[in-house]
């Protein structure tokens, strides 16, 4: 693909190089070979146009970076964001690329919708998949990315490789970090949801209005302009995000009891999932889900509510809700203890999603409820405390212990997570003696819940060079435990 065609493509001026065939692109210089587009952005540990001679030296013919930066050996493709800009240029070459595409945004829940999206497309006969924080995901395999929302690079090359293989229907998860870092854009959107909106990532985004209006390029820009916007309506933010929506015209779908597209009008556990009363377009339906929680049955809707954005039909897509099946790490019951006591894994890792997971969980309870959790090092400090208050708020017992310290003092995390905790918790550090005092408490009324890790493989110690990954599966400790 000539240089000439893609510049063209992006709207831009055809470079005096323009004849140059383009091989590929790169936003690392390491990875540049002749004929690549480098992206050279201002990041937070390096400046990439530091890296534009060595990227021009290793055979770069284009390099996009703000018109400030030097630029000599090959065309400078300018503009003031060049991370949205190396997106409208990249497009054009990472052909073909998945029809249909839809993206989830929110602070928890896009993983558990990206997935159920894929699984009710899967139902009705696509060939589909799911791109986020348990990786790529098709019907035979998952992938890891290692990041939620891959590098742009990545993300368009594994859509043209998902399209390739016969994939024509891809749900991705939009992280506020990749959309503020425009890491997932470059290709029609066909409907775009937001899920909810609480504390997390306070130490990238300097304030919630921040945080949210990252989220919010989602229908600002990503989403196409003819596309769709789901919305949970029953978010303290959910108004605003219909504000967004609206100010693009987008068309708009909420969902939820106070929303008009898909309106949940009761829900009423059962032993192994729950009862959703429905109503859409005029039409009441009941759909049992095999899922337990409000907060699945929350993203659940919003999926359906993808699906139906995307094409399907109504009575198709409501009837595979009642099919779904778990997402893994997301109120996973991961063992029984000897005394019969259920132990369930969840990624819980802010405030809300602990009491989410509490909340699920307490109509099963007959007992007590023991909640082993810890926060992560090197991420938001504030949530800590809010993390200890909503665990120790909702449960009977709470044990506070390790979960990823990264670069941080393990202590002094677990110290910060106890002081919102008012005395009740008790502490112990190692991850698998605390899951392993849990469920040797546990009578058989009583449920334990695991948070924090939900599917993860690791615990995350040190940062840097020294950064170790020490193999750690919250489900199979608890089996171990258990066993
Ligand atoms: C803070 C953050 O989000 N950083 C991400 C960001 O890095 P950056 O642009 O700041 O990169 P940088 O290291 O400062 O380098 C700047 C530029 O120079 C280039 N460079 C750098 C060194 C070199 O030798 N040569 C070179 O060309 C780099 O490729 C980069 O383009 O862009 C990189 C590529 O897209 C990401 O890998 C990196 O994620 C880091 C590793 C990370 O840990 N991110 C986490 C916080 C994250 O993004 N998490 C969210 C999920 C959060 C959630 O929803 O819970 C996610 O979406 O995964
Ligand atoms: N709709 C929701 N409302 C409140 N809490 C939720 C919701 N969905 C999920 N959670 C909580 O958040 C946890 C993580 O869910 P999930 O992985 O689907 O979210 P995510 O947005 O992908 O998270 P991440 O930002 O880490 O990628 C769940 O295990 C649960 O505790
Ligand atoms: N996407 C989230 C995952 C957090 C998971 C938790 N186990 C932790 O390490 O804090 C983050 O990177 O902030
Ligand atoms: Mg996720």
């Amino acid at each position: 693909m000539k240089l000439a065609d893609l510049a063209t493509a992006a709207g831009l001026p055809i470079p005096a190089n323009g004849d140059a065939q383009v091989t590929g692109f790169a936003i690392d210089h390491r990875k540049v070979a002749p004929g690549t587009v480098f992206g050279a952005f201002p990041g937070t540990r390096f400046n990439g146009e530091d890296f534009i001679e060595a990227a021009v030296a290793a055979g770069a013919v284009a390099i996009v970076a703000r018109p400030e930066a030097k630029v000599e050996g090959a065309a400078h493709l300018a503009d003031a964001e060049p991370r949205r800009l190396f997106a409208r240029v990249a497009r054009g070459f990472f052909q073909p690329v998945p029809a249909t595409v839809v993206a989830v945004t929110g602070t928890n829940g896009k993983t558990s919708t990206v997935e159920m999206v894929r699984q009710m497309w899967r139902m009705a006969g696509h060939s589909a998949a799911s791109i986020g924080t348990l990786g790529v995901t098709t019907a035979d395999e998952s992938v890891s990315t290692g990041l939620t929302t891959p590098d742009i690079v990545t993300f368009l090359s594994n859509m043209t490789g998902l399209a390739r293989e016969g994939v024509t229907h891809v749900a991705y998860e939009a992280s506020s970090h990749g959309l503020s870092q425009f890491r997932n854009e470059g290709l029609r959107v066909m409907a775009g949801a937001f899920t909810n909106l609480s504390r997390d990532h306070l130490d990238y985004h300097a304030t919630m209005e921040d945080y949210f209006a990252a989220k919010m390029r989602l229908f600002d820009e990503v989403v196409s302009p003819d596309g769709t916007a789901v919305l949970w309506s029953d978010d303290d933010w959910s108004e605003q995000a219909v504000e967004h929506a609206r100010r693009r015209g987008l068309r708009l779908l909420t969902v939820g009891e106070r929303a008009e597209g898909i309106r949940l009008l009761s829900r009423t556990p059962t032993h192994l999932g729950q009862v959703l009363e429905l109503e859409h377009e005029g039409a009441r339906r009941k759909v049992t889900l095999p899922l337990i929680g409000a907060y699945q049955a929350a993203n659940a809707l919003v999926a359906a509510g993808l699906v139906l954005a995307s094409g399907g039909g109504a009575e198709r897509t409501f009837e595979a809700l009642g099919r779904l099946q778990p997402v893994r790490g997301r109120l996973e019951r991961a063992a029984i203890s000897r005394t019969g006591a259920p132990v369930y894994v969840d990624y819980a890792h802010t405030p809300d999603a602990i009491e989410a997971a509490i909340a699920a969980l307490r109509p099963h309870v007959a007992g007590r409820l023991i909640t082993v959790f810890g926060a992560g090092g090197d991420r938001d400090g504030g949530k800590r405390p809010e993390m200890g208050r909503a665990a120790c708020a909702g449960s009977d017992v709470v044990i506070v212990t390790d979960d990823n310290p990264r670069g941080e003092d393990a202590a002094t995390i677990r110290a910060a997570v106890l002081a919102g905790c008012d005395g009740k918790a008790r502490e112990v550090g190692d991850r698998r003696a605390a899951i392993a005092e849990a469920v040797a408490m546990a009578g058989r009324d009583d449920i334990v819940l695991i948070a924090g890790k939900g599917h993860e493989q690791g615990q995350i110690i040190g940062r840097g060079e020294a950064m170790r990954v020490l193999p750690f599966d919250d489900v199979q400790v608890a089996r171990e435990c258990t066993a």
